[in-house]
């Protein structure tokens, strides 16, 4: 005890590296440091001993063993002075089938042994996650000798030569005999057959088994303890080994010279498998995936028990990106996922409620739809109790043929009638009005028009109650006609019949009467149904007679509605105004509004600010019928929205929120759809060519008119497209919709900014400007016919201000100027604007810088300009110069 021997001086008395010897102090529980720590007597002693009975019993175990010199090399290598014995196994083949058969007669279990060899091959990658949690278990109850796994090696390139992996079966069965080891190898390969089948109990039994064939080995029990017992916890070693790898399958049936780190990460992946208690296939499946496996073998194991349980909910649509988010996944990993469906997706576009739960599901999560009912909120339309009908008066629409005199009759009604119930005021144009007879009162909805106007007409049907339709009485049925009475008796509404012009020479109402015939439109005094008028927007004549015939339809209709409700009502018209901000006129169909009512309309929502009629009279309240122009949308609705009053402001709010978040959701879809579509379209058929269209207009129902006129003009060879359409002035981002999509932008009585010029330029939009509804159909149609004349464009030249006038004798007055922009060029075309108003088009007539004639006057010089026919220039105007070139059309 005193005098203590290094454990190098006792290696080397043992014949044993350092290594091995520190081993052997390891497995007797003897703690040292390294090669130099000392040892005391008793630990020596008990090495010693150790030792010597190791050593004998690997002589036994050695002399037994006839089978292939694996096990004895490994036997060596733990106790390396009997490393004589090694060519012996070739000498005594034959013995091994006896003890192998009564090996595997006697007993079964030797099936760990083989499992350690079979759960090694690749195969680990088939089944891993069977064999894996119950391979843990082992692991981790013996995961303290890393190293052994790295020495066992050496063992095998030593020379076991061919078949690696008979040496590590054998050595598993070692332990339980070595007598039995030959017949292991044939019984052995069976059972690794069979372990195929079975991976999974393997790594259970491999701990186990050898501590009961520990007790078999009858021939040498005693001596062979020793080296059993190290020879078994170097086998355990190797079967940790093997079982690490049979463990480790999925991702890494690993290299030989990796076993070190495959070790290593035994030990996480035990330490890992001890933390938990149940889901131990989802802990390695981290672990591995931490440790640089594949990620995706994985998911199947974990995302299962996700999908039942997790759930998102979608209204409708939902972009992409906030779908990812929701799934908590990668955009990038959604798109691949929409690719593999067969749907080219970007991050902004919107997927309908069916792919997003297909997408979902892939991911493990379900979808619940989670539509907002406004329904909740709105009063749903209900039959109203008989009682509560009160009688309203007629709402009446007049359409006709271009110039037949729809205007001019609307116009003759309300001068004749209107003030007789309504003294006072001023007609306001707000889409409608009433009109109070003797007979009775009515309402006209004021929808003057083109045939262009058919958006509004239809409009108009929704609530119309009573249709007059104007057929010159000089020009008989024409195709508005037709489309009129196709849009009432579509809408079922009744018809009227006002011949007007009857005040003319070449009036023929019976022609009328025959051509209208033709659409069933019988006069009463020919056996059929039709009330005939025969009137004069004129002269007024027939306006009475017009009147009462409308207002006894409207009694045969016995028209009710029930005021006493909250208001339901069509928008006729809306607009945004400088100083009111956005009104709209309501039709009002039933219920009574309010001020200070909160109200839903469309995509907007808002609170009854002021109520006018159609004199400009503020009034506190409508009732059915009744045309009212409203303040206090917080946006502008379309003509023809339906307009809901609601209990709150509250939910007018969260109401309008959610309509324009699912139009936003609707829009985007679709706008992403139909870029594809159309894509491909144009692909697959290069005849069909699409004629692109951004329209603006000043108000909606010039905008309604433009898109239905020019939306009829598609042909089976060229589509138009309305790519957008709005009121108000042309924005930017107008200019950079056309760009973006190839499209001409059309200006309805608008007209650009000098800014939005310029934009226009470089993004080389062509904007064509309108104020009359047929002039830009006919160039949209030529266009389509490809017939489109050449285009005459302006090209600006320059500003002159004026600065004084001279009258010259027969020339007429000289405007004395500063250019103060550009250029002013003699023969130039040129405007005269005064306060921004063109009071003059025309030519410049002459242009002198002091008395000489000049071709042009160039910016900051002084020049006398002369206009052509034109006398009327003052102080402060300003001359616009601009050139006329004529271009190739390029609406087409
Ligand atoms: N002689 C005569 N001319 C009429 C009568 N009614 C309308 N006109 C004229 O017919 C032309 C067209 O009348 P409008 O009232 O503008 O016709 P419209 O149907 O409203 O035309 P659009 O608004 O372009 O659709 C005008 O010049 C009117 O003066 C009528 O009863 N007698």
């Amino acid at each position: 005890m005193t005098t203590k021997m290094r454990v190098r001086e006792l290696s080397n008395e043992l014949g044993l590296s350092n290594k091995e010897l520190l081993h052997l102090l390891r497995e007797l529980g003897i703690q040292v440091k390294s090669h130099m720590s000392g040892l005391s007597d008793d630990e020596v002693d008990q090495v010693r001993q150790r030792f010597h009975a190791g050593s004998q019993s690997q002589d036994s175990v050695q002399k037994r063993t006839t089978r292939s010199g694996v096990i004895v090399r490994r036997r060596r290598r733990a106790a390396k002075s009997e490393s004589e014995p090694e060519p012996q196994p070739a000498e005594e083949p034959e013995a091994e089938p006896e003890a192998a058969a009564e090996a595997a007669a006697a007993e079964p279990q030797p099936e760990p042994a083989p499992t350690a060899r079979i759960v090694e091959p690749p195969h680990a990658d088939e089944e891993p996650e069977e064999g894996e949690p119950e391979a843990e278990e082992p692991e981790a109850e013996e995961p303290q000798h890393p190293e052994e796994t790295t020495q066992a090696e050496p063992a095998q390139d030593t020379g076991v030569a061919q078949e690696p992996q008979e040496t590590e079966e054998t050595i598993q069965e070692q332990p339980a005999e070595d007598s039995e080891e030959p017949s292991e190898t044939e019984a052995g390969k069976k059972k690794k057959k069979k372990r195929k089948k079975k991976p999974e109990s393997p790594a259970v039994k491999v701990i186990s088994k050898p501590e009961v064939t520990a007790e078999e080995p009858a021939p040498s029990p005693a001596p062979a303890e020793a080296a059993d017992t190290e020879a078994a916890s170097k086998k355990k070693k190797k079967k940790d080994k093997r079982v690490v790898d049979f463990s480790s399958t999925p991702a890494e049936a690993e290299p030989q010279d990796k076993r070190k780190a495959s070790t290593q990460w035994k030990k996480k992946k035990s330490a890992g498998v001890k933390d938990k208690t149940g889901g131990k296939e989802r802990r390695p499946g981290r672990k591995r995936q931490q440790q640089g496996g594949k990620a995706e073998p994985v998911r199947p194991t974990t995302q299962p028990t996700k999908a039942s349980k997790r759930k998102i909910k979608i209204d409708e649509a939902i972009r992409l990106g906030d779908l990812a988010r929701q799934l908590g996944v990668k955009v990038q990993e959604l798109i691949k996922s929409l690719m593999q469906l067969g749907i080219m997706a970007t991050i902004n576009q919107s997927l309908d409620i069916e792919t997003a739960t297909v997408l979902a599901e892939e991911f493990g999560y379900e979808v619940e739809k989670v539509g907002f009912s406004e329904d909740e909120f709105i009063l749903p339309k209900e039959e109203d109790n008989p009682e509560a009908l009160e009688p309203r008066w007629p709402v009446v629409t007049i359409m006709g043929h271009v110039d037949h005199g729809k205007t001019s009759l609307l116009d003759a009604i309300r001068e004749s009638k209107i003030t007789t119930k309504e003294a006072g005021g001023i007609t306001q144009h707000i889409g409608a009005y009433y009109v109070g007879t003797d007979r009775g009162e009515l309402v006209f909805l004021d929808t003057p028009g083109h045939e262009a106007f058919t958006a509004m007409r239809a409009r108009g049907a929704q609530v119309t109650d009573i249709v007059i339709l104007v057929v010159a009485a000089d020009d008989g049925v024409m195709d508005q006609t037709r489309e009129a009475i196709n849009h009432s008796k579509a809408a079922g509404v009744p018809l009227i019949v006002a011949v007007n012009k009857m005040d003319k020479e070449n009036a023929d109402p019976e022609r009328v009467k025959r051509e209208l015939a033709e659409f069933d439109l019988v006069p009463e005094e020919w056996g059929g149904d039709t009330i005939y008028a025969y009137v004069s927007a004129k002269s007024h004549s027939g306006l009475d007679d017009l009147l009462e015939m409308v207002l006894l339809q409207a009694e045969v209709q016995e028209l009710k509605a029930n005021p006493a409700k909250r208001a339901r009502g069509h928008i006729v018209e809306a607009k945004l105004d400088k100083g009111r901000g956005a009104v709209g006129t309501v039709l009002v169909q039933e219920g009574t509004l309010h001020h200070g009512d909160a109200f839903v309309c469309g995509l907007y929502h808002g609170k009854v600010r002021a109520l006018f009629n159609d004199r400009g009279k503020n009034i506190k309240s409508a009732g059915p019928s009744m045309p009212v122009e409203v303040q206090g949308f917080d946006g502008v609705p379309e003509a023809g929205d339906e307009f809901v009053a609601v209990q709150d402001d509250k939910v007018a709010r969260r109401i309008a929120e959610e309509r324009q978040t699912k139009q936003r959701e609707k829009d985007l879809a679709k706008e992403t759809k139909v870029t594809l579509e159309s894509f491909m379209a144009a692909k697959a058929d290069e005849e069909v060519k699409s004629l692109n269209l951004v329209i603006k207009a000043d108000v909606q129902g010039s905008l309604e008119a433009c898109i239905e006129a020019v939306r009829k003009l598609s042909t089976d060879e060229v589509k138009v497209e309305i790519i957008h359409g709005g009121t108000g002035s042309i924005s930017e981002s107008d200019i950079m919709l056309a760009s973006a999509s190839s499209a001409v932008l059309i200006g309805f009585n608008v007209r650009p900014t000098a800014r939005i010029k310029d934009i226009a330029e470089q993004e080389k939009v062509d904007i064509r400007f309108y104020d009359v509804i047929y002039q830009m159909v006919n160039e949209v149609k030529d266009a389509m016919a490809g017939m489109l004349a050449p285009v005459v464009k302006e090209v600006y030249l320059g500003q002159a201000e004026v600065r004084d006038t001279f009258s010259v004798p027969k020339v007429g007055t000289v405007a004395g100027c500063m250019v103060v922009d550009g250029k002013l060029q003699r023969n130039a075309h040129t405007r005269l604007l005064r306060d921004g108003v063109v009071i003059y088009t025309g030519k410049i007539d002459s242009l002198k810088r002091f008395k000489d004639d000049a071709k042009e006057v160039q910016k900051g010089f002084e020049c006398g300009v002369g206009l052509e026919n034109f006398n009327d220039i003052k102080s402060g105007d300003i001359i616009e110069a601009f050139e006329e070139v004529q271009e190739k059309a390029t609406l087409d």
